[in-house]
Formats: structure tokens, C-alpha cells, sequence
């Protein structure tokens, strides 16, 4: 992933309505003191996981869809979660590729028992299509097929998905640069990391490589911690629950930076304590920590990214 770290970088080294505030970074590294709070995956227990190929699918069709739930206010990623668990327990072949490239919108919502259209339906519906007919084409309409093509790594897994399904590749253009930040690619590949434990279709040899997933809970999370600090014109926008446009500075800026602050927490934790720590296992802590916070104040973008 080093063209998301490296653009990440670069945004953060020109960035105006976002800083990442090293006095900040410190005092959470040194409140933490090495060891970040272990999170188990799935700790609330809403994934499927039957330790076989089936859970490779479901994942895939999960993370394709894993963007963007806050127009609804009742709407969070759980419910997709368990909703796509509770329509796989029912029917096993839900998730067969013929079957994803036909499925309408009032179809998904009702495997998800989500009594109205869903935020941003007909792209979720175009990117269900996407993802049913390239697995078809070409990984025999597995998406564990997929994922033993990459020889244990990470970073081959995310090239490929980004190569074979558009609708994974997150990008921006910033200050007439483009920046990588492949969110649901990246969080596809942690996802059998975390649910395969390591092993079998969880093994990768590179995991260090992925970054943090830049969603709208872990930057609200940083500048919750004084790790990130925003502009006043940006933050009145934020608190006023004005959208933000998505490619826009700030949005860019927003996603760039909250990467870019957990490469650094990740260095300082191993320069102070000598502990290595992985972007993966300090975003699962930053998110968690988020999703039950209250008072988190998320910026509003739409966008099929996250
Ligand atoms: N950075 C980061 N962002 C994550 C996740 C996850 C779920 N990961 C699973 C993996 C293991 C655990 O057991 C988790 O269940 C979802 N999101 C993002 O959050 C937002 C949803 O917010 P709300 O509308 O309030 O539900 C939305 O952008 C969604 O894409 C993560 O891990 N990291």
C-alpha cells in the first residue's frame, strides 16, 4: 500500500483545513504506553463465519457495500452486517455471482429486512452487478478463488480487486495529484485477517502493509483524541452537519490525514516502547472506541468509498 501512504503523506504535508497535531499524537502514545487495547474482530457479533469459502463471499459482498449509512439516520453498518448474515443462514446460495448480477433494489432491501430504499440503493445495486459478473468472468464466480490467487499477500489481493472491480477504486484528485486511499479494498483484506485469525484464507505475510480505513468514524475519533485539529471554517461545517462534497479539499484532506496520523502513531508507539504495532489492529481500536462514543461528530459525505 505504499501509494496510500505516500499520497497520504503528501496531502498531510500540504493540507489547510486539517493538521495532524504531533503534541497531540505524543500524549495518546504515551497514554497508551505500547499497548494498544486488544479488539477482537467481530466483537459485536454481527459477521457470518463458517471457517470455509462461503465466508470469503460473504465478506466481499459485505465490503462492497460497506459505505455510507448515515442518511439513514437508523442505518448503521451492523445492520448490513447482520442483515447479509441472517439472508446467507437462510439461503446459501444468496450470494452465488448469477445471483448478485440480478438482484434490485426492493430485492436487497428485503434480504436486508430494511423496510425503506436504502442510502445510495441504486449504486449499492450497481456495485452488487459489478461484483457478480467480474467474479463470474474471472474467478469462477468465487471470491475465495480470488483471494488464493495472491499468494498470502495483502497488497497483491488489494492491486487485484482494484484492477478487476471498479467500484473499489477509491481515489481522489487533490491539488492536481491523485491519492490512493482504497478504504474497502484494504478493509476486505483485514476483514479475513481478522475473521480467519491469520490462517487458511486469513493468511497474509504482508498485513503490516495495509493502512488504516479511511471512513467517517476514525477522523471524528482522532480529532476527538487532539490528534487531529480542523479549521474553523471546516469544523463550523462539521457541527452544523452540512455535507461536504466528496473530492473535495477537506473531504481529501479529512481521509489523507487520518491516515497519515496513524502511520504516525504506529512509528512513535515502536520508537517509544519498541512494541510493532499494525495500522490494522490501531484502526479496530480507533473504531471501536468511535462507534460507541456519543458525542462523535462524523463529517457528511456521499460516497460509494466509505
Ligand atoms: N475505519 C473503519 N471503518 C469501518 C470499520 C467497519 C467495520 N469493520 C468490522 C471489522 C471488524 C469489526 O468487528 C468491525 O465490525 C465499518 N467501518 C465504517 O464505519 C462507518 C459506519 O459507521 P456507522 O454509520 O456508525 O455504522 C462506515 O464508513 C463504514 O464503512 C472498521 O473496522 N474500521
Amino acid at each position: 500500500m505504499e501509494e496510500v501512504r505516500a499520497t497520504s503523506a503528501w496531502v498531510a504535508g500540504c493540507s489547510t483545513h486539517v493538521v495532524v497535531d504531533s503534541k497531540g499524537l505524543e500524549k495518546v502514545v504515551d497514554t497508551i504506553q505500547g499497548s494498544i487495547p486488544k479488539v477482537e474482530w467481530d466483537f459485536e457479533g454481527i459477521h457470518y463465519f463458517d471457517n470455509g469459502p462461503l465466508t470469503v463471499q460473504y465478506l466481499f459482498v459485505l465490503d462492497a457495500l460497506n459505505f455510507c449509512f448515515w442518511p439513514d439516520k437508523d442505518m448503521t453498518y451492523d445492520h448490513l452486517a447482520s442483515g447479509l448474515r441472517a439472508a446467507l443462514r437462510n439461503d446459501k446460495s444468496v450470494f452465488d455471482a448469477d445471483r448478485l448480477q440480478k438482484y434490485t433494489g426492493p430485492q436487497l432491501r428485503e434480504l436486508l429486512k430494511w423496510p425503506r430504499p436504502l442510502p445510495l440503493e441504486d449504486e449499492r445495486i450497481r456495485l452488487l452487478h459489478e461484483v457478480g459478473q467480474e467474479l463470474e468472468r474471472n474467478f469462477g464466480g468465487k471470491a475465495a478463488n480470488l483471494v488464493e490467487s495472491c499468494g498470502k499477500s495483502a497488497v497483491y489481493l488489494v492491486a487485484l480487486i482494484t484492477r478487476h472491480f471498479p467500484g473499489f477504486r477509491d481515489h481522489s484528485m487533490y491539488k492536481g495529484h491523485q491519492v490512493f486511499l482504497y478504504k474497502r479494498a484494504q478493509i476486505f483484506a483485514a476483514d479475513l485477517w481478522g475473521a480467519f485469525k491469520g490462517q487458511g484464507y486469513g493468511e497474509f505475510n504482508d498485513i503490516g502493509a495495509i493502512t488504516m480505513f479511511a471512513d467517517y468514524i476514525v477522523p471524528a475519533v482522532l480529532r476527538n483524541l487532539g490528534v487531529l485539529r480542523y479549521s474553523s471554517a471546516l469544523a463550523s461545517i462539521i457541527e452544523s452537519n452540512k455535507e461536504i462534497s466528496s473530492g473535495s479539499e477537506e473531504e481529501v484532506e479529512l481521509r489523507a490525514c487520518s491516515i497519515y496520523a496513524v502511520e504516525k502513531m504506529r512509528e512513535l508507539i515502536e520508537i517509544k516502547s519498541g512494541k510493532k504495532v499494525l495500522s490494522v489492529e490501531l484502526d479496530l481500536w480507533l473504531w471501536s472506541f468511535g462507534i460507541h462514543c456519543s458525542s462523535l461528530q462524523p463529517h457528511r459525505t456521499l460516497s460509494i468509498y466509505y
